[in-house]
């Protein structure tokens, strides 16, 4: 069985505008599928609406099936059973989930208190542990997120999603408000982690040549409706229409100033 069922997923707006059109997709256990399309052709408002979190005045209808529960209409309580242990979600700016007024520690600790019911040692040692998986010094847990860096913030961002184990790991553009140089270290950290703890991944970015590094399945979004479907090498190799022509040139223009290898 899938881990993740999306059928017909449509968004749209209370006034009628239609931003996410018939998507369908599934991601089977311990598997990984890129997100991928130009700015504004709805793959945040995917990302959000299979997790149940699409923010006020947008609806979403279709299905949406995370481990065989229906997210669409779901109560905000099944929700949050769903959300942490079976699918998780990484955005691109950390600050989304971090809170600027708590230590990093405390927020770490915050899945694993609330869904492991770890206290005292037991939740001091799984904090450290989480920290230590995403490599960030232990000193960090008493650091405000703004008194760390962009990358650090991020790792730390990662550690909460992955502190419960997710079966699922939703990243949305993870990587995209990071310095270059960090980038490719925390493309490389969730690559890792993934793998380690056979989780399955959504990958969320505009640009083919960072998906190209994590994920080999891709669906190719275009004004809110999927374009392409496949095999990353294959789209690669025979783009077909314009649209995925014109990300899989200009990911080949950014691969090659990078010195990779598309
Ligand atoms: N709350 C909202 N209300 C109305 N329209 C919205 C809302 N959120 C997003 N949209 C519109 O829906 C479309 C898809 O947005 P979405 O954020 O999913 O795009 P995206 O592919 O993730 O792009 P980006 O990479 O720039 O975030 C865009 O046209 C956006 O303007």
């Amino acid at each position: 069985m899938s881990l993740l069922t999306v059928s017909d997923l449509t968004v749209s707006t209370a006034d009628g505008r239609t931003l996410v059109d018939g998507l369908s997709f599934s991601i089977a256990k311990g598997h990984r599928l890129g997100l991928i399309g130009e700015s504004g052709s709805g793959k945040s408002l995917t990302a959000l609406a299979v997790t149940g979190l699409l923010p006020p005045g947008l609806r979403a209808s279709g299905t949406v099936l995370l481990d065989g529960t229906p997210v669409i209409g779901a109560n905000e309580r099944s929700l949050n059973r769903l959300r942490g242990r079976v699918a998780a979600v990484v955005f691109q700016e950390p600050s989304t989930a971090l809170d600027p007024l708590m230590r990093l520690g405390n927020q770490v600790a915050e899945p694993l208190r609330r869904h492991q019911g770890l206290r005292g040692a037991a939740l001091r040692a799984a904090v450290a542990s989480a920290l230590e998986e995403v490599a960030l010094p232990a000193r960090v847990a008493h650091a405000y997120p703004h008194e760390v860096s962009g990358g650090q913030r991020q790792r730390a961002a990662i550690a909460m999603a992955l502190a419960c184990r997710p079966a699922l790991l939703i990243a949305d553009e993870p990587t995209t408000a990071l310095d270059v140089t960090v980038q490719a270290e925390v493309l490389a950290l969730l690559d890792r982690l993934v793998a380690a703890h056979d989780m399955a991944l959504l990958f969320v970015s505009h640009d083919l040549a960072v998906v190209g590094k994590v994920t080999d399945e891709v669906v190719v979004l275009s004004s809110g409706r999927a374009v392409r479907t496949g095999p990353l090498r294959a789209i690669l190799a025979d783009p077909q229409d314009d649209y995925t022509a014109a990300l899989v040139a200009s990911a080949r223009r950014l691969d090659e100033a990078l010195g990779g290898a598309l």
